[in-house]
């Protein structure tokens, strides 16, 4: 067999979904009654996928990854980690699952704690998992790491405390932190939304990077869909809007051509002039801008207020399912299931 041919075996591990949300809400009981976060989900990443998760705030996007992470657990429905129900495994297997997955926050300076240096932050875990023998190899090992995130000369940043450091430099020790054990999966969230936006690229870049060697499969949360088309091209990308998800594809076609008219909303409000996003923009205006509370969600599909596509009777009755509108790419929703994708409007480039 040559090298690039898989073994059956191969074969078989790259079908197993690394991390898998079976059905999966959230409820918290709130003031205001209780509250769906995150209502029946259903996703996975592979080995080594990226999956973005992209929604506006509060859609559920850090409630679904919370427990993903194994850090809240679900109200229903499953979590699988390597084909396991990650709350029926025994101690040891779900601190071995809390190892593989790896928060990267979005506020680094919060997720690191002020009176640690880096060494101390970076050679904690290391030496707490026995992941090196000794100080001295843990040291070494914080350096390579530090390397890998570009922070060099890595000697210049042991000794500093985050406060010492930029805010990129900061999130780039809470990526060199996550890379400590080995992670199967991470999970970033937001993680470059506070930074500036020259060096939020090439914090982006420094991921990337880590993606392509490293093997590390991604959930990659985000509010904005043109840092989803950069980061997760080669993945899927599903949108969730009020604790639902509305669409999920492959990221090309998610970007390219949008089939659920929140998606193609959210193409709409991107402002950069990314010539890609221009081509699906100027389809849909919505009919409200106003996004409902979770603690009195519409009736039917949550969207309809705003829909540009709604049809009374029909929107407001049912809640819709996601289904397959083009191969590999499914919307929940009910016009465009029964009709298609609307045809563009007449103003609209490339009509
Ligand atoms: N512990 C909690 N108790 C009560 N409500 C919560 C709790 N955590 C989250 N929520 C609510 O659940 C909803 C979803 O929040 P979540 O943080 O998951 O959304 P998000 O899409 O990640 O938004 P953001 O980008 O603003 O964090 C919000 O209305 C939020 O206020």
């Amino acid at each position: 067999m040559s090298a690039l041919e898989k073994s059956p075996e191969t074969e078989a591990a790259a079908a197993t979904p690394l991390m898998t949300l079976d059905g999966v809400s959230q409820v918290f009981d709130t003031k205001a009654g209780p509250i769906r976060a995150v209502d029946n989900i259903d996703l996975s990443v592979n080995p080594g996928e990226v999956l973005c998760l992209v929604g506006e705030s509060g859609s559920g996007k850090t409630t679904a990854a919370r427990m993903a992470a194994g850090l809240a657990r679900p109200t229903s429905g499953q979590v699988g980690f390597d084909g396991t129900d990650i709350w029926s495994m025994n101690r040891n297997d779900f601190g071995t699952f809390r190892r593989s997955v790896q928060y990267v926050h979005q506020d680094p300076y919060a997720s690191l704690n002020p009176t640690r240096t880096i060494l101390q932050t970076m050679i904690a875990p290391l030496l707490k998992h026995g992941v090196v023998k000794n100080k001295k190899a843990a040291v070494v090992r914080a350096t390579e790491l530090l390397t890998k995130v570009d922070l060099t000369p890595p000697e210049t940043y042991l000794s500093k405390f985050p406060h010492q450091l930029s805010g990129g430099q900061r999130q780039r020790v809470a990526v060199a932190r996550a890379l400590t054990l080995d992670p199967k999966l991470i999970i970033a969230d937001e993680s470059t939304s506070m930074l500036d936006v020259s060096i939020r690229i090439s914090v982006l870049a420094m991921l990337g990077r880590l993606r392509d060697d490293l093997g590390v499969g991604f959930l990659f949360i985000t509010h904005d869909l043109a840092i989803a088309k950069y980061f997760g091209w080669h993945g899927k990308t599903a949108v969730m809007y009020l604790g639902r998800i509305v669409e999920f594809g492959p990221t090309p076609k998610i970007i390219n051509a949008p089939t659920h008219p929140y998606t193609r909303a959210l193409i709409d409000a991107i402002p950069e002039p990314d010539p890609d996003l221009t081509k699906t923009k100027g389809r849909e205006s919505l009919r409200s801008l106003e996004i409902p509370s979770l603690a009195h969600l519409p009736s039917g599909c949550t969207f309809h207020p705003r829909c540009p596509l709604f049809e009374d009777g029909l929107c407001d009755g049912k809640v819709p399912e996601l289904m397959e509108i083009r191969p590999g790419q499914s919307a929940a929703c009910h016009v465009v299931a029964r009709d298609g994708v609307p045809e563009k409007r007449p103003d609209e480039p490339g009509a």
